[in-house]
């Protein structure tokens, strides 16, 4: 079957930072190259930003917009202006195009993420090239993406995709900001994400003008891309006709190579998707049982119960620091953990007074963490700050 392959091209590409104008030639280039490897039979989908920095210039905004209601005013304008452009570039190569907007809600529901499975099958199918991006005119704080890096590597895993290509206003990777730090160092080639610290990489603080992950949201990117089986690449927007010679072998950007053993699709979507409702404090014996072991967790190994969550809702499952080792869909509501964590199985019917399951959390629907990546949450909200 031909390939798929999904590019993300950022705020930072798509306008000039002098005036915040649509780059015109970029955006060409890139609609060309895209038309181009569709003729080749790749199966193309397109993550595009740009909605709230191509509103502001067409509203004469100067400053980034602040308030929610305003950047969802300013996104809504903007979109529309965007895929306007789109269809003209496209339509002129006759490739067809369709806009698909998402938020994380959207995907939340099992259901939900196997209707948008099934419809970006049908589109490619039809050899359409879709467009993504988050519909930020209605996504609320608790049920975004909040970057379209995020984003694109949700969609990569959603589609199946052979290859990720971040677009952005660096060429690669490197081992720090190359704004703040002229001697930083290039990165090619990522063959497992723990060569990150190996190399000490740092993202800093600064990102483009109109940019809104920097560079920490391309890295996770590319750890839940890989972790699905996704190759991705780190390269240079303003260059769309180096995508044709990466996948012809050139070493170009930064490629971080796929996992061998990529987790399947249900523990993706419940590593990645799924928002935790709560958190599960375990003892040190429950700790290695499910991470060395491969065990099922009990509740006997549970100490502390945060949120109020329900059966099969997402937890986050944590050591007694409170540093997250696994993630988990939960078998027992937050009032039901409450009472019976900390004890022996036998003791559940006694205290619920119902025959409920042995496991809290099975290990079918449970996924460990990486070791080191710390909390991604945090790590990235600490970078947006
Ligand atoms: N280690 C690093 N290597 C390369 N770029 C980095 C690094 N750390 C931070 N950056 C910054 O990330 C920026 C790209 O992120 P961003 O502005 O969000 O782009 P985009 O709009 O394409 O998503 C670059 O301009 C660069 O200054
Ligand atoms: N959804 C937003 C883009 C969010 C985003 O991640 O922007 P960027 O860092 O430029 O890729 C928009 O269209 O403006």
């Amino acid at each position: 079957m031909s390939q798929t392959l999904v590019v993300k091209i950022g705020t930072s590409s798509l306008t000039q930072s002098a005036t915040g104008h649509l780059a015109l030639s970029t955006l060409a280039t890139l609609v060309e190259t895209l038309t181009h490897l569709r003729y080749q039979g790749y199966r193309v989908v397109l993550v595009s930003s740009g909605a709230v920095g191509v509103g502001r210039d067409r509203l004469g905004l100067t400053e980034r917009p602040r308030t929610i209601a305003l950047k969802q005013a300013v996104a809504a304008v903007g979109q529309g202006r965007l895929m306007r452009v789109y269809d003209d570039l496209f339509s002129s190569l006759k490739q067809p195009i369709a806009q698909v907007l998402l938020t994380r809600g959207d995907l939340v529901q099992r259901n939900g993420y196997v209707n948008a499975y099934n419809t970006f099958q049908q589109l490619l199918k039809l050899g359409v090239i879709p467009i993504v991006n988050e519909n930020d005119t209605v996504a609320v704080d608790e049920l975004k993406f909040g970057d379209n890096d995020t984003l694109s590597a949700l969609v990569a895993s959603l589609v199946e995709a052979d290859w990720l290509f971040l677009l952005t206003d660096v060429d690669q990777l490197y081992s720090a900001d190359p704004r703040e730090n002229p001697n930083a160092q290039p990165i090619s080639l990522i063959t497992n994400m723990e060569q990150l610290e190996e190399f000490q990489v740092q993202t800093g603080e600064s990102r483009s003008g109109w940019g809104t992950g920097g560079m920490i949201t391309k890295i996770e990117a590319a750890r839940i891309a890989t972790g699905s089986g996704v190759r991705t690449v780190i390269t240079e927007g303003k260059y769309p006709q180096n995508l044709e010679k990466i996948l012809q072998g050139e070493a170009i950007g930064t490629q971080f190579e796929p996992q061998i053993r990529p987790v399947n699709a249900r523990k993706h979507w419940i590593a990645h998707v799924l928002i935790p409702m709560g958190k599960l404090y375990l003892d040190a014996g429950a700790v290695k049982a499910i991470y060395q072991g491969g065990k099922s967790l009990l509740a006997a190994g549970i100490t502390k119960v945060e949120g109020g969550f329900n059966i099969q809702d997402s937890v986050q499952i944590c050591d007694l620091n409170g540093q997250e080792i696994a993630r988990g869909l939960v078998n027992y509501s937050s009032g039901e953990l409450q009472r019976i964590k900390g004890l022996h199985s036998d003791k559940i019917p006694e205290i619920l007074g119902y025959e409920g399951v042995e496991t809290v959390v099975h290990r079918d629907n449970l996924v460990i963490r990486e070791q080191g990546t710390g909390n991604r949450e945090q790590r990235i909200e600490g970078e947006r700050k």
